[in-house]
C-alpha cells in the first residue's frame, strides 16, 4: 500500500499499527489501551550460551523503532492510554517465566503483540513515521485462552480511535 500510494504521487504521511495485545501486569490491565513509545523486535536475534543477542548486538540492524515523541504524547493523552514499549514477538508468551525474561530485558515494556515491528520496518523504508496502538485483551503470562477478552479490547480500541482521530488529523510530522 505504501509503494502504490507513493507511485501514485499520494504518499502516506503516517502509518498506524493497531490491534489487540497482551499486557504486562499490573501496568497494562485488560481493557486498557497502550501507545508505543518504542516498537521493539523482542525475539529477533540469536540464543547464545551467554544469553540472547538481538540482531543489533549481532551487528545486523535495528530492533527498535521510536515513533515521534510528541505524537505519542498527544495520542496517549487523548485516549487516556499509557505510553511504553510494545514488544513484537513471533510466539505469544505462555509462561510467567518468559514474561519475566521479557520484562527484565525490556523494563519499560507495557505490551506485546505480533505485527508492530514489521509494520514499522515498512514505514521506515518509505520514510513515513509510525505509531502503534494496542488495546489489551489478555495478560502476558501463563497461557489461559479462556481469559482473553477480545470483544472488550476491540471495544476499547474502537473508543480509543474515536478520540485519536482529531490528534492524527491535526498532527504535522514537523511537530516533532
Ligand atoms: O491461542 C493462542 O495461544 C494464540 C497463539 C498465537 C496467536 C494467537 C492470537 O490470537 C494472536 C493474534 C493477534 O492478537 C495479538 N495479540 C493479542 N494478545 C497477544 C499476546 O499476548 N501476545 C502476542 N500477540 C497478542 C497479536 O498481535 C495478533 O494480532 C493466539
Amino acid at each position: 500500500a505504501l509503494t502504490a500510494a507513493a507511485l501514485q504521487g499520494a504518499p502516506y504521511g503516517l502509518v498506524v499499527s493497531a490491534g489487540i495485545g497482551g499486557g504486562f501486569q499490573p501496568d497494562a490491565p485488560v481493557g486498557s489501551v497502550v501507545v508505543a513509545d518504542e516498537i521493539v523486535a523482542a525475539d529477533l536475534g540469536a540464543e547464545t550460551p551467554d544469553g540472547f543477542l538481538s540482531v543489533t548486538e549481532l551487528g545486523f540492524g535495528t530492533v527498535r523503532h521510536r515513533p515521534p515523541e510528541e505524537l505519542v504524547r498527544r495520542a496517549a493523552a487523548a485516549v487516556g492510554a499509557r505510553a511504553g514499549a510494545v514488544l513484537t514477538v513471533s510466539t505469544v508468551t505462555g509462561t510467567a517465566e518468559r514474561a519475566a525474561v521479557l520484562r527484565e530485558r525490556h523494563p519499560t515494556a507495557l505490551a506485546e503483540a505480533m505485527e508492530g515491528f514489521g509494520v514499522a520496518e515498512a514505514a521506515v523504508a518509505h520514510g513515513v513515521p509510525v505509531l502503534e496502538v494496542r488495546a489489551i485483551s489478555n495478560p502476558v503470562g501463563p497461557r489461559d485462552r479462556a481469559a482473553w477478552r477480545i470483544p472488550d479490547a476491540l471495544a476499547a480500541l474502537t473508543e480509543g480511535f474515536g478520540k485519536l482521530v482529531p490528534v492524527l488529523e491535526s498532527w504535522n510530522r514537523h511537530d516533532s
